[in-house]
């Protein structure tokens, strides 16, 4: 996957190549316009210069007397740092000419850097009294003065650059408070709430107007998603229970206690463990729904799983396996004999009658089969046939010592 650029570092480089651009401009036409008055300004003075320099020496010339224009050319030369200073007569020779020691190393290139880059050298005619040529006066300028304002201008520019880059710093901090860090948090949020599913939570108020707006309709769009998951989750919890529970009792349902089975036996193999199934079922229950009716029934299968759960420890296993069959998976079970002293709790506590309301009061007692894993199988089917055949012997014996039923209520019993 490609590396891309946060938003924090496209902005720092938008700001940085814009104030770079900005200041290369700015310096370039600053260097055009300056070099332009600099070297007209130079132009100007050098040609005053050189005139006054004309009128200074008109009488020497005439009289060729070249001490005293040198006398009057050598403080002009280096006051006003002249490259060359030369006196011509109009037929071309040259009377005096003056040049300072050729300069060296760092100045050598300074007065080379200057004299390419400004053109400042001038001419005036000396005259005489009447206006007649009498000669001219040739200067040039020696660069240094050039290049010294260069350098000025140069440590301003750096200056400039520097402060132009301090402030772009600092816009980028104030945008990345307002621009990035919002966006961040939101990005935050949603990875949060994509990995934890929380939609319960909320992007927080943004400093920017349009950050702000899209904070809002993601809350809005995360309410509704809210509403959306916990319909949702209600009805996946909804169908859970109808397809791991009994709808009338809330007990598991055979589905569920097969697959508790299935993970009692893995568990009581791994760790060397036994449990216990018990095999439950109502005896005489069908006198039950004839005499008081399907919703009376309905209610003792109600009240019968109650007690079932009351008697059997908090992780045991409680099924409806269908009409009045009950199951109860013990795990984990110490001995065999807690088995069979949890089926005689249950056979007691099944013996107290029924309360069915208007329809009255019923006995109806349960006949229970025990299988214990290892002891009595060590697979699934073969543990629920011995429990199934125990119940079975268990209801035959029962039916032996059965009472009939009276008609009246507490009639049907074992
Ligand atoms: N009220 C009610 N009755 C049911 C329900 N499911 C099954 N039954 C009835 O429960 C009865 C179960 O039949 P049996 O097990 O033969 O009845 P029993 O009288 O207990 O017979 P034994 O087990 O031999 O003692 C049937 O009459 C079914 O119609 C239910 O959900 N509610």
């Amino acid at each position: 996957m490609t590396a891309r650029p946060t938003l924090a570092r496209v902005l720092r480089r938008g700001h940085w190549q814009v104030a770079s651009v900005t200041l290369l401009l700015f310096g370039l036409l600053l260097g055009l316009i300056g070099h332009a008055v600099l070297g007209s300004m130079q132009a100007r003075h050098l040609e005053l210069l050189a005139r006054a320099t004309g009128y200074s020496i008109e009488a020497a010339v005439m009289f060729r007397d070249l001490d005293a224009i040198r006398e009057v050319l050598q403080p002009i030369q280096r006051r006003e740092k002249l490259g060359l200073l030369r006196v011509v007569l109009p037929d071309g020779q040259v009377l005096v000419e003056l040049r300072p020691p050729a300069p060296t190393g760092l100045a050598a290139l300074q007065a080379g850097i200057g004299q390419t880059l400004m053109h400042d050298h001038a001419s005036a005619p000396v005259l005489d009294g009447n206006g007649r040529r009498i000669g001219e006066v040739q200067l040039s300028g020696e660069g240094s003065d050039f290049i010294e304002l260069l350098l000025w201008g140069l440590g301003a520019g750096l200056l400039c650059v520097t402060a132009t880059l301090g402030v772009a710093s600092l816009m980028t901090r104030r945008l990345e408070r307002s621009i990035v860090e919002p966006i961040d948090r939101l990005a935050a949020l949603t990875r949060s709430i994509r990995c934890e599913r929380a939609f319960d939570r909320r992007a927080p108020a943004a400093p920017i107007a349009e950050l702000h707006a899209l904070g809002e309709d993601f809350n809005a769009m995360l309410a509704e998603i809210d509403v959306h998951h916990r319909h949702l989750q209600q009805d996946r919890d909804s169908l859970s229970q109808r397809a791991w529970h009994d709808a009338l009792t809330g007990l598991a349902n055979r589905a569920s206690f097969q697959q508790r089975l299935e993970q009692a036996l893995l568990a009581s193999q791994q760790h060397g463990q036994p449990f216990g199934v018990l095999y439950l079922d109502a005896d005489g229950f069908k006198a039950v729904n004839d005499t008081a009716g399907h919703a009376a029934g309905d209610r003792l299968l109600v009240q019968m799983a109650e007690r079932l759960r009351a008697v059997v420890r908090e992780g045991d296993v409680v099924a409806r396996l269908g009409g009045d069959e009950f199951a109860v998976l013990l795990q984990p079970l110490r001995q065999v004999d807690d088995a069979r002293r949890i089926a005689r709790e249950i056979g007691r506590i099944m013996q107290v009658p029924f309360d069915l309301g208007e329809s009255g009061c019923f006995r109806c007692g349960l006949s229970a089969g025990i299988a214990t894993f290892p002891q009595d199988g060590d697979t699934i089917p073969a543990l629920l046939d011995t429990a199934d055949r125990a119940m079975y012997r268990a209801k035959q014996a029962g039916r032996q010592h059965r009472r009939p039923l009276r008609g009246s209520p507490e009639g049907a019993a074992t």
